[in-house]
């Protein structure tokens, strides 16, 4: 039988432990009777959509993203369209997407999986047509993704750090959301789309939402007084914000969001920029997946 041919690609720039040595790691846990890989590392952001491309031309038929939530995301970018499904292995410092899909944390046990792995589909959202896999949003999540990335050290200490001292700062903005045949005239503090569950490390913000059934799950806060941060904040923890009363819960397939004013948008926990109009899509089973 042929061996099941593999690129792992690494972002030496995700997560909090830079020595991890992942060549090693991958020589350890990988059966070279049935499986044949190679590893490509990433030179600069962005570099893991290019190189996830050119692994899917060259015939792997699973290209693995060693890193956390935004090299997912470019390696999935780079996959949508292929023949190749993506594998994670989860070396970041949130890991939503590894989380929900219950890849093992443990990098070894991660590896181990790809001697059998498992195939299934997932949903892929867009933003103005940045593809996302885990979480899109605007607002505040993005204002705080925005200054994280300038923070200088990642992890959730840095993040929980930059949200408390820009909380202090930031107001709601005015907007439209349309969707279905609703309409909504409110404020947006924060305005997530969930495709999976959580922001990463196990913060639930849609805890919920279901990778597989053709929908976005859209949490809106309107604003966000302190008593409504703290339960925001323990709902995100313990996965019962739907239940709070705190944030207002929709589902959809698509999404129109116009802003008063220009607003900041993130897709899988990297910020992107600022724009007034929103065109927001999910596109079911879109993306195959190794796991
Ligand atoms: N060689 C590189 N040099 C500098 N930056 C890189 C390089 N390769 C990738 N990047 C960028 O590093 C950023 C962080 O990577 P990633 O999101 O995977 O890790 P993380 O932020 O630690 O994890 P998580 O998103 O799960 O919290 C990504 O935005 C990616 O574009």
């Amino acid at each position: 039988m042929p061996r099941l041919r593999i690129c792992f690609i690494l972002n030496p720039n995700s997560g909090t432990n830079r020595r991890l040595d992942v060549p090693t790691l991958l020589a350890q846990h990988l059966d070279l009777g049935v499986v044949d890989y190679e590893i490509y590392r990433t030179e600069y952001a962005g570099h893991a959509e290019e190189l996830a491309r050119r692994a899917a031309a060259a015939g792997f038929r699973i290209v693995v993203a060693v890193g956390g939530d935004g090299t997912v995301n470019e390696v999935g970018r780079g996959l949508l369209g292929t023949g190749a499904a993506l594998g994670i292995v989860p070396r970041g410092s949130g890991n939503g997407l590894a989380r929900h899909l219950r890849v093992p944390l443990n990098l070894g046990a991660a590896i181990r999986r790809f001697n059998a792995p498992s195939f299934q589909h997932i949903d892929v959202g867009s933003i103005n047509g940045h593809p996302f896999f885990c979480t899109a949003g605007l607002g505040f999540d993005a204002h705080v993704s925005k200054c994280f990335a300038a923070a200088g050290t990642r992890g959730l200490t840095t993040y929980v750090r930059v949200a408390l001292r820009e909380y202090r700062h930031f107001r709601p903005t005015s907007i439209e959301v349309r969707f279905g045949e609703k309409l909504l005239k409110t404020n947006c503090y924060v305005l997530a789309f969930a495709n999976a569950a959580q922001y990463g490390n196990n913060a639930y913000i849609a805890p919920l939402a279901d990778i597989r059934d053709g929908l976005l799950d859209l949490v809106l806060i309107d604003a966000l007084p302190l008593w409504r941060a703290v339960r925001v904040g323990l709902g995100l923890a313990i996965g019962d914000l739907p239940r709070s009363g705190a944030a207002d819960f929709h589902t959809a397939r698509q999404v129109q969001v116009q802003a008063a004013t220009p607003l900041g948008f993130h897709i899988d926990g990297d910020y992107v920029g600022e724009s007034s109009i929103f065109d927001v899509n999910l596109a079911p089973l879109a993306l195959e997946v190794a796991t």
